[in-house]
């Protein structure tokens, strides 16, 4: 992998239905500043010069609205491979199906939300850069803020200690990953995919199960999560200060 251009594909996630957002549509059909969620994200990604192929999982019933959102809402740029394929009851299971219908070419495939819409371009290419480096698994992240407390959840709840949260970190998407070891992760994985009780949150975790090293770099703010309709305001404010 070291030393030469990859093939890079992406699997971009946006078959959740956003249940904490509580809109009447998909989360990732959303607009943010008048263009969907979906959309947004699959721009930057392309927008980074370095992905020749994006899948993206979509809710079922919702492929062709997902796939039309891209392809009109977004400026690709050429060479840029678009399709949509049905999500899974997971995000564990619908980055599994998006992975299952990538080409098998890419070398380097990146796991995005399209619940994070802002990420940077350049973001994208230190990711892509530190897998070409030789990292098989690459995540951004950024540090915690708040005090972390372990809490007994009882009644009352009562905290039993405090974290030390110099070591902890708030992880996010894009996450990049050597294709051979994503796709061995995923099928090493497989059993838990099938309830969100049991699945991975995060692609990496799956890496981590098999026991092989997920390098860190410092992510962005602006790649933040767009969970709830707060966090839409917040994501405005940051397309507003250039992000
Ligand atoms: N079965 C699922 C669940 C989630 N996702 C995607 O995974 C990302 C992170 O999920 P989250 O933002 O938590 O989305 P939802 O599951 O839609 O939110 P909620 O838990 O509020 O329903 C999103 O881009 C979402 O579309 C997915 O592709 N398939
Ligand atoms: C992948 C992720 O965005 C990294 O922070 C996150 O884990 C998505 O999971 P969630 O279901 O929204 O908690």
């Amino acid at each position: 992998m070291t030393g030469h251009t990859p093939r890079v594909a992406a699997v971009l996630t946006a078959a959740g239905s956003g249940t904490r957002f509580g809109s009447a549509v998909p989360k990732a059909l959303v607009p943010l500043a008048g263009r969907p969620l979906v959309a947004i994200a699959a721009e930057r990604l392309a927008a980074s010069g370095q992905v020749s192929e994006i899948v993206v999982t979509a809710p079922a019933g919702y492929l062709d609205e997902i796939h039309a959102a891209v392809l009109s809402g977004a400026d690709l740029g050429p060479g840029v491979r678009v399709h949509v394929v049905a999500g899974g009851i997971s995000r564990q299971a619908s980055v599994a199906a998006g992975l299952a219908s990538l080409t098998s070419t890419a070398q380097v495939v990146l796991v995005h939300d399209a619940a994070r819409p802002l990420v940077s371009p350049t973001l994208v290419q230190r990711l892509v850069a530190t897998v070409v480096a030789g990292h098989d698994a690459v995540i951004p992240a950024v540090p915690v803020i708040d005090t972390i407390k372990e809490v007994d959840d009882g009644d009352p709840p009562v905290a039993v200690r405090t974290v030390d949260r110099a070591a902890l970190r708030a992880v996010q998407t894009p996450q990049a990953f050597r294709a051979d070891v994503l796709r061995r992760a995923h099928e090493a994985g497989a059993a838990r995919a099938a309830d969100e009780a049991t699945a991975v949150s995060d692609d990496a975790g799956l890496v981590e199960a098999l026991g092989l090293p997920v390098h860190v770099i410092a992510g962005e703010q602006a790649a933040m999560k767009v969970t709830t309709l707060h966090d839409l305001a917040i994501a405005e404010l940051y397309l507003r200060e250039g992000a």
